[in-house]
This record gives structure tokens, C-alpha cells and sequence, in this order.
């Protein structure tokens, strides 16, 4: 679970967030929305910790952020940035090995069963139908495989709060598919906690329990997707004049279609 109170950040004399509120239950999925620089990022590096707020707090499974240690934290959640950087010349099963660190001691000896541990590495390649690349080095699989394998990284973290930064840019229709219902599957197993940064609103829509729209610094609406994805709302926001229709065959997916004048 996540709580955030107050939340602000300022750079120089620029305010970039101002008074954020927000909670996120155990096992629920929240994406973030909202126009270029309206500071999605940036929330989400305050959440993550890896940026401390001007003004606020933030609380992970009942704990201050600023409270846990490095490694407790990294045992606890894990982020997917929103370039992650390809770690030149390992594999991909060597990379999504590194998502294990925080459970090795100094030795690189898992602190947990090591049977578990192992299966946890094969599962998650598994999983994102990785294993006909295992050996091949990261320079030489195409970018929807890389997105995939900076996935693996996070899934073998083996966290309970995930936090993606679109992690669907550079990926096809049917590869952003891939990659969102592999996260669903891997939420709800796990009763995972989930915020992810999404650029696509149909996508946002059809992944997240709730989503949170941001306009210049602060929260324009929160709510399930059907209360945020209003033609009006949206139209303010992006200035642009979309078409909101419900989805043919989901009741709770308002999908958008652009009309442009
Ligand atoms: N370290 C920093 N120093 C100064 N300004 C920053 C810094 N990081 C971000 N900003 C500014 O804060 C604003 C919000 O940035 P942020 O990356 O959070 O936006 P975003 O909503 O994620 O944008 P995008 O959709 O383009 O990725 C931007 O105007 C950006 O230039």
C-alpha cells in the first residue's frame, strides 16, 4: 500500500508538484496520466524515493520511505524507469539475474531457498516468452525484447510495489498487449501494488483499476477510468477534442478515438 500526503516538489523556482494526495490499496493498479511535463516522473521518483519531496511524505506498507534502508527498500519495490539502461554485453538470462541482488548476501549466494530463488529466474522468462533469447547479449535482441527483459529484471525482484514508467514505448500494438497482460497476470498472482505511467489512455483504461490525471503539477481527477475518461476532462486537459465511446465488449474501458479539426 502507498500513501502520499502532501506532496510537493519544487526545482530552482519552479514548482513541478503542489500538494499531491493520493493512496494506492494493496493489489490495486493505478495509472498516471496526463500531458507532456505535467510531472508524472517526478511523482513517481518521489514514491519510488528516488527523489526526496520539497514538502510531504510518503509511506510504502505502512512505513515512511525515508525509513528504510537501501536494501530493504529494493527487496520491497521495484521500479521500471522510463529508459532503462540496457546493460551492454550480458545476456538476457544474466539480467534478469541482477534482479536477485538484493536477495544475495556479499558471497552473491541467495539469503533465500535457493531452489525458489532459481525458479523465480526461469518463471519470469517464462512468463515473457524470453526463453529462445536467454543466451543472446542484450545488444543483439530487437527493443520490444529489451523493454521485455527490463521487465524480467523487475519481475525477478520479486517486489510487492511496482512502479513502470511507460513501459510500453517502442513496443508494437500487439507487443503492448503482451507486456500489459504480463504485468496483470504477475499483479494479480501476487496481489501486487502497481502505479505505471501510461501515454496511452485506451491502454490506461483498460489496465488500471483507478487512474490519476495530472495537469501542470497537480491532480485535475482521480477516479476508476470511466470518471476520468470524459470527453470533457480529457479535452481540457490535452487540448485536443477527442470522442469517447464505450468499449464494445467491456463495460469499464472507456476507449477514445481522435478526431482532429
Ligand atoms: N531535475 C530537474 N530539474 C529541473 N526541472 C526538472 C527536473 N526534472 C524534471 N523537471 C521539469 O519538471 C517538469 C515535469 O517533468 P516530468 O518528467 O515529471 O514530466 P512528465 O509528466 O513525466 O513528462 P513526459 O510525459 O514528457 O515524460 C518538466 O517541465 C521538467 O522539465
Amino acid at each position: 500500500m502507498i500513501v502520499a500526503k502532501e506532496l510537493c516538489k519544487r526545482y530552482g523556482s519552479r514548482d513541478i508538484l503542489m500538494n499531491i494526495n493520493l493512496s494506492v490499496q494493496r493489489g490495486e493498479v493505478l495509472g498516471v496520466i496526463g500531458p507532456n511535463g505535467c510531472g508524472k516522473s517526478t511523482l513517481m521518483k518521489l514514491l519510488s524515493g528516488a527523489e526526496k519531496p520539497t514538502k510531504g511524505t510518503v509511506e510504502i506498507n505502512g512505513k515512511f520511505i525515508k525509513s528504510y534502508k537501501q536494501r530493504e527498500l529494493a527487496q520491497t519495490l521495484a521500479v521500471l524507469p522510463q529508459e532503462a539502461i540496457p546493460e551492454i554485453g550480458f545476456t538476457v538470462r544474466e539480467i534478469i539475474e541482477m534482479g536477485r541482488y538484493p536477495f544475495q548476501n556479499w558471497l552473491g549466494e541467495e539469503t533465500k531457498n535457493t531452489f525458489q530463488e532459481e525458479s523465480i529466474v526461469d518463471q519470469t522468462i517464462e512468463i515473457l516468452a524470453l526463453k529462445h533469447i536467454v543466451n543472446q547479449t542484450i545488444e543483439n535482441i530487437s527493443g520490444g525484447e529489451r523493454q521485455r527483459v527490463a521487465l524480467g529484471k523487475v519481475m525477478a525482484q520479486d517486489p510487492t510495489v511496482l512502479m513502470l514508467d511507460e513501459p510500453t514505448t517502442y513496443l508494437d500494438i500487439g507487443h503492448q498487449l503482451q507486456m500489459m497482460e504480463a504485468v496483470k497476470r504477475w499483479q494479480q498472482d501476487k496481489e501486487l501494488t502497481v502505479v505505471v505511467i501510461l501515454h496511452d489512455l485506451n491502454i490506461a483504461s483498460m489496465y488500471c483499476d483507478r487512474l490519476v490525471l495530472m495537469q501542470d503539477g497537480k491532480i485535475q481527477t482521480i477516479g476508476e477510468p470511466a470518471e476520468v475518461i470524459k470527453e470533457e476532462t480529457i479535452a481540457s486537459v490535452y487540448d485536443t477534442e477527442p470522442i469517447v465511446i464505450d468499449h464494445p465488449r467491456r463495460t469499464v474501458s472507456p476507449q477514445i478515438i481522435l478526431d482532429p479539426q
